[in-house]
């Protein structure tokens, strides 16, 4: 398993090229936040947008409009109950993310059908939070190329059959090679398994452990995939950048919010990008 560094990001987060526009840095579609869940939804979106996606969509339950609206009106809605509203913004995505805050009732797998039979191969799919209990309950077949899985243990749990304490690197590199597309096992030292190679985290600590901290990561993970394209180092440099924020905060304070790393990610962006295109 490598070990990530800092240079991971270094080498993904470039300053941005001034011969650009909106549509340069990617669409990305957040589907997900039900009635009880809308914070998640509204931090994945955050995240998205403050780690520099292009533009952001947010198919959701629409009691959540005014609060996403208020707290981030970058941000576009879709209701995710009208099927041709979400079929129309899955076809605009450069990246989909579902799950945060989606809910496993029935009308979340009906969504969640209708987004895996609207990804095309040039697309890629972040599976979160309720997605994957879905797949997991429902045997549902996630077939695509361009795919990232990021559970948390007790979702992989759910996902690959592993208990919690049979996830050992070797028990989860065979459960991760059966699925198609990278997995990121969320723990206090993150793995990730690619189709190709392994990596493990150095960065994060306790003062994350609050609900929401994996929703803030998808968003990251989704607006660095909009921007660097769908490889290793980026879904690395996401993972990396999340907990290192929080590394940050975590000097100064006891617990790190979700909505204090998203406010932080421009600046960390911009002092790797600035120390990257100096070297
Ligand atoms: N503000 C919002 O709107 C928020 C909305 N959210 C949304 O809620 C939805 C449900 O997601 P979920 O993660 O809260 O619930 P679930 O999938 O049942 O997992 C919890 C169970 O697993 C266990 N567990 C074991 N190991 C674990 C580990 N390493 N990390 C975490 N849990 C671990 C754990 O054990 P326990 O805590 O009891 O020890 C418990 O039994 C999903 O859509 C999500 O996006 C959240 O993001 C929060 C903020
Ligand atoms: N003790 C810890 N040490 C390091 N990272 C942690 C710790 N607790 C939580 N995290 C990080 O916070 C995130 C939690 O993800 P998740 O459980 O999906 O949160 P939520 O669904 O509430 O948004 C992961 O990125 C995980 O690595
Ligand atoms: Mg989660």
């Amino acid at each position: 398993m490598k070990q990530l560094s800092e240079s991971v990001v270094q080498t993904v987060v470039r300053p941005r090229p001034q011969e650009s526009h909106k549509g340069t840095f990617g669409r990305v579609l957040i589907v997900g936040g039900n009635a009880q869940f809308g914070g998640a939804a509204i931090m994945a979106a955050s995240a998205a947008v403050y780690a520099g996606a292009g533009l952001v969509t947010v198919a959701t339950d629409p009691v959540n409009r005014s609060a996403l609206h208020a707290r981030l009106p970058e941000a576009m809605i879709v209701p995710f109950n009208d099927r041709q509203a979400l079929k129309a913004a899955l076809a605009a995505a450069t990246v989909i993310v579902i799950g945060p805050g989606l809910g496993t009732d029935e009308a979340a797998l009906a969504i969640l059908q209708t987004t895996l039979g609207g990804i095309t191969p040039a697309q890629t799919l972040i599976l979160d939070g309720s997605a994957i209990t879905l797949v997991a309950e429902h045997q549902l077949p996630v077939e695509f190329q361009n795919v990232v899985w990021t559970p948390h243990q007790m979702e992989w749990q759910r996902l690959s059959g592993l208990a919690v304490k049979e996830q050992t690197v070797a028990a989860n590199t065979k459960a991760a090679a059966a699925i198609a597309g990278t997995v990121i096992v969320k723990a206090h030292r993150t793995q990730i398994f690619s189709p190709t190679a392994s990596y493990e985290n150095t960065t994060g600590s306790a003062a994350m452990a609050t609900g929401g901290s994996g929703d803030t990561l998808t968003g990251i993970l989704a607006a660095f995939i909009a921007q660097f394209g769908y490889v290793d180092q980026t879904v690395c440099a996401a993972v990396y950048a999340h907990s290192a924020i929080a590394d940050g905060l975590a000097a100064t304070n006891y617990v790190v919010l979700p909505s204090m790393v998203i406010a932080a990610l421009p600046h960390y962006m911009q002092r790797i990008a600035a120390s990257g295109a100096q070297a």
